[in-house]
């Protein structure tokens, strides 16, 4: 029997990732290899984290009657102005945030953190925050890649971060109908852990699974490892409650199909705490796989392999895909032959002798009943074949999946050795994805050189669509002597040239602070005026989550 469990862990460390007794060191392999590609004089590490007292952080603002109603609305103990719950909420998880808190300025940081049992205490938060003009930011997992858990003040003097932990119960289970409500404060191994008893899983595993919350995988619209199978979180939503500062919001709804006028929930589903705090949901399930089958295929190319990912999903029967479906290009799978050892090293030859001196690598999941799968991996190997792929057998897949949650951790050590690395994403139509893929890597490839630095860019797909695909870019280079100028720099180039090969700007990371200037040119004016209007309807003070998602006036931090 499959397990769709994975491990709790704690909630992250201030200055990173998780826990960080569970990260475990790049080899000495890696490094050789890290510091001669980008051409580094050291990878030494001596780069680590301020130290927690040297943390510069403002004086909280908020005025003793203002903190009264707060402590009055949710009970004294579940209002902190301590100083490490406001630096732990001053910022989410993206380099960004991480080269600016190990530094030791979390000067953003809210003035209280809150952590509310129920909506109705929610409620009552946001009618004191809309009469006294104070900010709010709900805060899931605070594993946000895009500015999204900045509690930035607005035109507002005072900002209070809503953390949800304190919601994490499953409050409902239809067996019968497949669905499941859950408080937003639960967080992924948590639904899995609610969920397997019943035999029932959610299918929903970014990778940030282990740390972000039900309510964030809603407010964002996330996509998972095995989405392309089981379906992104905005297709498995069913309804929504949500707290506004207008009041009580049910979005959805719990029949099968409706036609009662437009969709509500899709304007609440990534809404991104602008309109509301999200205090329960209602997704659909899947009974868990009785079986999983792995498999791994390698193309002569990105572009091979992403023509045969694309005749599988074309030319194979319906149902075929397999849940976990990733290519990467032949960068990435480079570095995972380099890491690997001495069998990836093996089949890195055995490939070059057959023909593939830059392979591609494919890793497939196949989920389901164990004659089933076996027939669907059957189907898939034909179509792979017929487009030039080499079966590469289970093992690629397999070891992905052992260390699929163990990626983040690196992203600390590499920061301490003063290496940069960040992550971007997007998708494109079958037609347009390769000429997205080469625009968007040499824009990031140019900015990582501008200042005579050596950078390295490697892509995968993994997210599959009947009418294109997922581009996922993870990038690295020696941190500047500005690594946050260097940041913005590159960002900013790959985001214009998303821009400018007509692709979206996000494709699961959501918009946060960082993409919002740029939703104009994806929605139109007029598109942005409609969530403006939304956004005065339910929160007409602006209080909620200021400058996230609608480019908006934003007031000078301290
Ligand atoms: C290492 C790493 C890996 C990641 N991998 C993936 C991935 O594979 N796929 C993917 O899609 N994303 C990924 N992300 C991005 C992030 O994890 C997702 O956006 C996730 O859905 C955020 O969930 P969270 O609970 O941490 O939300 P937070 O980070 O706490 O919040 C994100 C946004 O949602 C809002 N929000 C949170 N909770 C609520 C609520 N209850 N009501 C209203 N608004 C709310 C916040 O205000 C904020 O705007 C990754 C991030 C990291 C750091």
């Amino acid at each position: 029997m499959v397990t769709q469990n994975t491990v709790e862990i704690p909630r992250s460390v201030w200055y990173g990732w998780g826990d960080p007794a569970h990260a475990t060191s790049l080899s000495a392999n890696a490094l050789t290899y890290l510091s001669a590609t980008l051409k580094l004089a050291s990878v030494k590490p001596v780069h680590p984290p301020a130290d927690i007292t040297e943390v510069r952080i403002g004086e909280p603002v908020l005025n003793a009657e203002a903190l009264a109603e707060l402590r009055a609305a949710c009970g004294t103990e579940y209002v902190s102005t301590e100083r490490l719950d406001r630096i732990e909420h001053s910022g989410g998880k993206s380099t960004e945030d991480l080269l600016r808190i190990r530094a030791g300025d979390a000067l953003g940081a809210p003035d209280a953190v809150i952590f509310p049992a129920s909506s109705e205490e929610i409620r009552e938060v946001l009618a004191v925050c809309a009469a006294r003009g104070i900010a709010v930011t709900a805060f899931g997992g605070g594993t946000s890649v895009v500015g999204g858990v900045s509690p930035l003040r607005g035109t507002f003097d005072a900002a209070i971060t809503l953390d949800m932990r304190r919601m994490n119960k499953m409050l409902h289970l239809d067996p019968r109908s497949r669905t499941a409500t859950f408080e937003a404060g639960l967080r992924g191994p948590g639904i899995e852990a609610a969920l397997e008893p019943h035999g029932f899983t959610l299918g929903h595993f970014p990778q940030s699974h282990q740390e972000a919350t039900l309510g964030g995988y809603v407010a964002t619209r996330s996509a998972g490892q095995a989405s392309t199978g089981y379906g992104r979180s905005d297709d498995l939503v069913k309804s929504v409650h949500l707290e506004t500062p207008a009041g009580p919001l049910v979005a959805g709804s719990t029949a099968p199909g409706t036609a009662a006028g437009p969709k509500l929930l899709d304007v609440i589903v990534g809404s991104e705490g602008a309109f509301g705090v999200i205090t329960s949901a209602t997704l659909k399930i899947v009974p868990v796989p009785t079986h999983k089958s792995y498999g791994s295929w390698s193309f002569a190319s990105f572009t091979a392999g992403a023509e045969a990912i694309r005749r599988l999903r074309h030319e194979g029967l319906s149902g075929d895909l397999p849940h976990v479906c990733r290519l990467s290009d032949s960068d990435e799978t480079a570095s995972t032959f380099k890491l690997g050892g001495p069998k990836t090293a093996a089949l890195g030859k055995y490939l070059s002798v057959r023909g593939q001196a830059t392979p591609a690598l494919a890793l497939f999941l196949w989920e389901g009943a164990t004659k089933e799968t076996a027939a669907r991996k059957r189907r898939s190997a034909r179509i792979l074949r017929a487009a030039g792929g080499i079966p590469t057998g289970p093992i690629p897949a397999r070891a992905w999946e052992h260390g699929r949650f163990s990626g983040p951790y690196l992203r600390d050590e590499l920061l301490t050795r003063g290496v940069y690395v960040e992550t971007l994403e997007t998708s494109a139509t079958w037609t347009s994805l390769d000429s997205t893929y080469h625009a968007v890597r040499e824009a990031i490839l140019k900015s990582l050189a501008e200042h005579g630095g050596t950078g390295y860019v490697q892509s995968h797909i993994s997210h599959i669509y009947p009418d294109g695909a997922s581009l996922y870019f993870t990038y690295l280079a020696g941190v500047e002597s500005d690594g946050l100028a260097q940041h913005a720099r590159v960002k900013q180039a790959a985001s214009k040239a998303i821009v400018a090969a007509g692709s979206t700007i996000t494709h699961h990371h959501s918009v946060g602070t960082d993409h919002a200037p740029y939703l104009g040119a994806e929605i139109g004016a007029l598109g942005l005026d409609v969530l403006r209007g939304i956004k005065n309807t339910l929160d007409p003070a602006g209080i909620m989550n200021p400058g996230k998602l609608i480019p908006a006036a934003i007031k000078e931090q301290p």
